[in-house]
């Protein structure tokens, strides 16, 4: 059977990174998507805003949609507090198996719980099945034509609380229109935009930052 890239990516991890060191992972990453195949992880270039974000927040209980083959949940995971955890949807399962071996390899398993699933059977889940209260910090990364939908689930089962922070990629391309005009006339956020440019390309990209106000 053929490798997917998804595999490639990861043995090319497996290969060249160092075992239990997630920088190094990030890095391999990086290196492998800008040099050999382009694959749809945030980055090194959005992934420095999504430090930056992540340092200022500290947050301790985080929801990712769309884990993918696990980078930006590794480059997550390394600057969290022990005590901290990501929650890490993925809809495609032969993504959520890359995943879980990157996230292995990089010794962050211990902060990181993958979720099969599409994310609206999973959001109503998360009270109830996998005992959180509220989030601190989202990551919407997924179909970009759920950033709004899941943000409205997230609002209607009581997910968001005063300060809780929405970090959603790719709001020019691939782009996410509804969920801008929505977020950017609700006064209940206040929101920044961060220019930037699509992964491992010259092309223009943003990320943009939502803080729930009650
Ligand atoms: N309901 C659910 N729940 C969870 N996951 C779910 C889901 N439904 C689907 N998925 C699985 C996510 C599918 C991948 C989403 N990401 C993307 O589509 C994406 C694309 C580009 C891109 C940019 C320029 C180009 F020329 C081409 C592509 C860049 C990115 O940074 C991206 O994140
Ligand atoms: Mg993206």
């Amino acid at each position: 059977m053929a490798q997917s890239k998804e595999e490639r990516i990861l043995n090319f991890v497996l290969q060249n990174a160092v075992r239990g060191d997630p920088q190094s992972v990030v890095d391999t990453i990086d290196k492998y998507c800008s040099q050999k195949e382009w694959a749809m992880n945030v980055g090194d270039e959005k992934g420095l805003i999504l430090d930056k974000i992540l340092e200022e927040t500290k947050p301790s209980v985080l929801l990712e949609l769309g884990t993918y083959c696990g980078y930006s949940a590794v480059r997550t995971a390394r600057l969290l507090k022990p005590s901290a955890r990501l929650l890490t949807i993925e809809f495609n399962p032969a993504f959520a198996a890359i995943a879980r071996q990157m996230i292995e390899f990089a010794g962050v398993q211990d902060k990181v719980k993958i979720l099969e699933g599409p994310s609206e059977t999973i959001i109503p889940q998360l009270k109830k099945k996998h005992e959180v209260d509220t989030l601190d910090f989202v990551f919407l990364d997924h179909w970009k034509d759920r950033y709004l939908p899941d943000t409205i689930l997230l609002l209607d089962h009581g997910l968001l609380r005063k300060g809780s922070v929405i970090l959603a990629d790719n709001v020019i391309c691939p782009g996410a229109p509804e969920f801008i005009k929505y977020i950017r006339n609700n006064n209940s956020f206040e929101c920044t935009n961060y220019p930037s440019h699509v992964e491992y390309m010259k092309v223009k990209d943003a990320m943009e930052k939502a803080v729930f106000v009650g």
